[in-house]
């Protein structure tokens, strides 16, 4: 296989970002996920692949883990403040990046900084189309989420759903993203009013039950036919971990059953890289914490360093 071109980077420069944030939901050791993944060599990797790394850590002097609480707010959600402030930080870090024609690679930490990252991927580009790859949809709104967890609403956010009803200091995050340029993939555990959401706003999305149907090549397929028809936009491939089934994937904190096999999952990173339009990536809610051996560990983190390979152009040939 020949070297991929990647369209919006031929100067083949990469951010990686740590986002060691755990806010945006109850359980405790996502945050570890960054230095898990760096540990394992992450940044060799992905420059043994030609790219020029520079490892960022915006969030190295802040006390926003100390502050965290299980309370929701009277908007209905818990710890506003601090994933808003996490966000705004992440946010101009990969704006930045992206400024200096770095591709940024923001490394969880939990979803929640997903409203951090794709509003920065559309504020450089508005064509930007993201790829939401997930067991769950992410599109909860205050309304709606019955957890009260961020990281279940970052999708809502990003595209001004219900935009009255979230607390202010979310009134920073730029809505950009149209529901026509937005496609999930892997869906499995959809809430009710998330279902809603999807129809309303007619936003596609691949559940498991298409990648079985149609196989996971197909999916893809139709998943770029529908938010970058002409192939010629930026993408934003946003990966959460859980889409790859918990018998690969065990450590992480919202588990569920009959998820993708191990290649599949690394199959969209592999497609997407071959596209040339990958602008922006986000690898989330590896938590090494809720792994019950050493083994668990040692599997996701791997396959969540797999995951940025395979976005950044490895093959396997
Ligand atoms: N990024 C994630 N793992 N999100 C899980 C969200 C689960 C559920 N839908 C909720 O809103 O609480
Ligand atoms: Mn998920
Ligand atoms: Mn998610």
């Amino acid at each position: 296989m020949t070297e991929i071109e990647y369209k919006f980077h031929t100067s083949r420069k990469a951010a990686i970002i740590t986002a060691p944030f755990s806010g945006g939901q109850p359980k405790g050791g996502v945050e570890l996920g960054p230095e898990y993944i760096l540990n394992a060599g992450f940044e060799k990797q992905i420059s043994s692949l030609g790219w020029e790394t520079e490892v960022k850590h915006p969030l190295q002097h802040t006390t926003f883990e100390s502050m965290k609480s299980n309370e929701k707010d009277k908007y209905g959600v818990k710890n506003s403040k601090i994933v808003s402030e996490c966000c705004k930080i992440i946010h101009d870090t990969v704006k930045e990046s992206l400024s200096n024609e770095q591709l940024p690679i923001t490394i969880g930490g939990d979803h929640s900084i997903g409203t951090a990252t794709v509003s920065a991927a559309l504020e450089h580009n508005e064509d930007t189309c993201v790829l939401w790859i997930d067991a769950h949809a992410d599109i909860n709104t205050p309304l709606t989420t019955e957890s009260g967890n961020l990281h279940g609403c970052p999708i809502s956010f990003i595209l001004g759903i219900d935009k009255h009803s979230y607390p202010p200091d979310f009134d920073w995050v730029p809505s950009k993203l149209k529901p026509n340029k937005l496609v999930f993939i892997g869906l499995r555990d959809v809430d009710e009013g998330e279902k809603k959401i999807l129809r309303e706003h007619n936003v596609p999305a691949f559940s498991m039950y298409h990648i079985d149907k149609y196989g996971i090549g197909k999916v893809i397929e139709m998943a770029l036919d529908k938010v970058n028809p002409d192939r010629k936009f930026p993408i934003h491939l946003s990966y959460d971990v859980d889409a790859i089934d918990p018998s690969f994937v065990p450590a992480t904190g919202t588990r569920v059953e009959g998820g993708l096999s191990l290649r599949e999952g690394l199959f969209i990173a592999e497609e997407v890289a071959q596209t040339g339009l990958l602008s922006s990536l986000d690898i989330v809610e590896t938590n090494p914490l809720l792994a019950e051996t050493e083994e668990h560990i040692l599997d996701t983190v791997s396959a969540a360093c797999a995951i940025g390979r395979c976005a950044l152009g490895q093959t396997l040939l």
